[in-house]
């Protein structure tokens, strides 16, 4: 086999492969990440593949790969995923990585915390993207469910590199139907390049509770760029103050919308077992549990 290694890690239950493709020229293919979550063994949300830089000299680039063999602009939870699989080659904690999303920074602290900076929001309606214009986006026309009684509506939507619509509810998070209402919504014809679905309870300030069906993924324990999206929309709708603690049903990550404009995402990063993965065909091999 063809193969490169690969840890599969999780980011608070997010799952996440990720794959060392340094030194190559090819690619995880779409049909490779749809191979490896049809066979037995693993299922993952993302594909975090890390290659050498595309411009000698900077960063590792990242090609985030979706379950559903699509790509994704940003993946918060496998970025911290990123930092940890590299901080534990050798002395060096900080990095800095190219993605369609842009330059991002990582660190890893000594407590095992690993710090991302997931680069600054886009708000303007064309770059979530939407389909129509929407001159503020902190409350967008759609809803879900009886006209005339809606379950869901007025979303806030955000781009973290990646499009997010925020829903707001007063209740429980878990009342709602998301494994439903997700795949409606991400693929509503409002949201051109699809989205990642949010429900986003404000507790306090400083607190939301969030469930998120993600775009080419499905429901997952915890969405990185979900709970980024979730805080900087709370904060321009004052509903949040521009620091929190996000819980998912994965566990809590710390957001911060900073006064630069950029989005600062912390939490853990969890290694599981190691193996050997062809890029090509998806065909995999386990080898040990991770140290
Ligand atoms: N499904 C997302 C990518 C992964 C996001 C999520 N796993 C995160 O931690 O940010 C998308 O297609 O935009």
């Amino acid at each position: 086999m063809n193969g490169v290694p690969f840890l599969k890690m999780n980011g608070l239950g997010n799952q996440i492969i990720v794959a060392d493709m340094r030194g190559r020229a090819d690619r995880v293919t779409p049909a490779a990440a749809i191979a490896i979550n049809a066979a037995p063994g693993t299922k993952f949300d993302q594909i975090m593949a890390i290659h050498d830089p595309r411009t000698p000299g900077t960063a590792h680039y990242i090609e985030i790969i979706n379950s559903d063999g699509s790509l994704a602009q940003a993946c918060g939870n496998g970025m911290r995923c990123v930092v940890q699989f590299l901080a534990t080659e050798g002395e060096q904690k900080s990095f800095t990585f190219e993605t369609l999303a842009g330059i991002l920074f990582g660190e890893e602290h000594g407590d095992g915390l690993i710090t991302v900076d997931m680069g600054t929001p886009k708000l303007a309606w064309y770059d979530i993207p939407l389909a129509e214009e929407f001159a503020d986006t902190r409350k967008i026309e759609l809803q879900i469910g009886p006209i005339d009684a809606p379950v869901l509506h007025s979303p806030s939507v955000a781009s973290m590199g990646n499009p997010h619509a925020t829903f707001w509810v007063h209740d429980d998070v878990w009342t709602y139907a998301l494994d439903r209402f997700g795949p409606m919504l991400e693929n509503h014809p409002i949201f051109p390049e699809r989205a990642n679905i949010s429900i986003a309870q404000v507790v306090t300030p400083d607190r939301i509770i969030l469930r998120t069906w993600e775009r080419g993924a499905g429901l997952t324990e915890a969405c990185g760029t979900a709970a980024c999206a979730a805080l900087v929309n709370g904060a321009r709708t004052r509903r949040t103050a521009r620091k929190a603690t996000v819980t998912l049903p994965g566990g809590d990550l710390t957001v911060e919308w900073r006064a630069d404009d950029h989005v600062v995402l912390t939490g853990p990063a969890e290694r599981e077992w190691t193996g050997t993965l062809d890029p090509a065909t998806g065909l995999w091999t386990r080898a040990e549990e991770a140290a």
